[in-house]
């Protein structure tokens, strides 16, 4: 027998002698063998370039995966985020969901107060499971504080006194604090992935072996995506022109005695720079990240998918799978609402498969239940019917 014939198939552990050799055929493929139950099973696990497979592939590694599920706004993202989160720590991976979205909802659907902008743990599965809700306006503030108390008046009132007015001026039109004050699209969102990047350097956060991010909705993505260069063409020129006024300074300063400004916006600015270049290589490494858009069977929210889609490819990040959540079940009584909706979700089903940017993922359907997903157990539930 063909040994690609025999993947899937499992076999009692004493009885069989297993000897594996590669195929000529298939050298982009890797072979795990799963021992579950008493019984070893061989699978190919997915490649970059090779199918998604299930759930099975997404718990297969204990190395450290990074997930992101996004799309248009209450199509069910943070339920979805939040199931995927419980379910791999009932898998055995201590598990860490953070939220991005500046309107919270996880708090909401894990029905637990998760506020605060720290680590809170969820109650309920199995292995450790975390929560963390990043408030990007206060992340946004500690900058500005950084502005107000180190740059602005203090250096130009110094400068001023050195005769170095003229320069003090350019630094001031250099406006980092208005910046801040007036952020370009998507920076809170970048703001908050960095400062969870950031948390991710420490140890504390080491046994995390899933991060899951519950992201805000597609338009803030597509800014997201954008950021990095954004941050590199504009704010990486105000640094540089920013770091040389501040060389100039810091040498007149050693020159007089005075003591050094210590780290300021701008530093903290660069900082954020090179945690947005990195969080940009995180999202494009596909042994590490993956995007799942999550959407509903209505023209409009497929239609957005497929741009959301579309932008994800053409910036390199992983996409594999599309979750369509909240399809209606076939109904058995003679409901002609429920009847209508069916079928106008069934012609917008059949719109991935006709649409090239959706019709190369694996697709998810999700029922709509007819309970409200808020808690633990509901949302083991949702995951056990989701993530198979
Ligand atoms: N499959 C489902 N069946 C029934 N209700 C669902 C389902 N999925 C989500 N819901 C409900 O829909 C509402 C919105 O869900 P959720 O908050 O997960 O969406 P979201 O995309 O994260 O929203 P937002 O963009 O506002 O953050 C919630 O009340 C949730 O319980």
């Amino acid at each position: 027998m063909n040994f690609w014939t025999r993947l899937g198939q499992k076999f009692q552990t004493p009885k069989v002698a297993l000897r594996l050799y590669s195929s000529p055929h298939c050298t982009n493929r890797h072979v795990r063998i799963f021992l579950r139950r008493g019984s070893l099973q061989v699978r190919a696990i997915a490649t970059p370039a090779d199918t998604t497979e299930g759930f099975e592939e997404m718990i297969a590694s204990t190395k450290r995966k990074y997930y992101m599920l996004g799309g248009k706004g209450g199509v069910g993202k943070t339920s979805c985020a939040a199931s995927l989160a419980v379910k791999f720590a009932n898998s055995g991976h201590p598990t860490l969901v953070v939220s991005t979205d500046p309107a919270h909802s996880l708090s909401d659907s894990f029905a637990q107060d998760l506020t605060g902008g720290l680590l809170v743990p969820v109650e309920g599965p199995d292995s450790p499971l975390f929560a963390l809700e990043i408030n990007p306006e206060k992340a946004r503030e500690e900058f500005r504080t950084a502005s107000q108390t180190n740059g602005g008046t203090g250096v130009k009132d110094f400068m001023d006194s050195m005769g170095l007015g003229m320069i003090a001026e350019q630094l001031g039109e250099l406006k980092l604090g208005e910046l801040l004050d007036t952020p370009p699209p998507g920076l809170d969102e970048a703001i908050a992935i960095s400062k969870v990047m950031q948390f991710l350097e420490s140890p504390q956060y080491s046994i995390f072996s899933r991060i899951i991010f519950d992201t805000a909705p597609t338009g803030h993505t597509l800014r997201l995506l954008s950021l990095p260069d954004f941050l590199d063409a504009s704010i990486g020129k105000i640094l540089k022109l920013k770091k040389k006024i501040s060389q100039a300074t810091s040498a007149i300063k050693s020159v007089f005695g005075q003591e050094e400004n210590k780290e300021d916006a701008s530093d903290k600015l660069e900082k954020l720079r090179e945690r947005m270049v990195k969080v940009r290589e995180l999202f494009r490494d596909t042994g590490s990240t993956e995007f799942i858009i999550v959407t509903i069977p209505t023209v409009m929210a497929i239609s957005e998918s497929s741009r959301l889609c579309a932008s994800l490819k053409k910036e390199q990040v992983p996409v594999k799978r599309l979750v369509v959540n909240q399809v209606l079940p076939p109904s058995a009584s003679d409901c002609k609402f429920c009847a209508m909706k069916r079928k106008d979700q069934m012609r917008a089903l059949d719109m991935i498969k006709s649409d090239s940017e959706l019709n190369s993922l694996n697709l998810i359907q999700a029922p709509l239940v007819d309970v409200e997903i808020r808690g633990v157990p509901a949302l083991r539930f949702l995951g056990d019917i989701v993530w198979k």
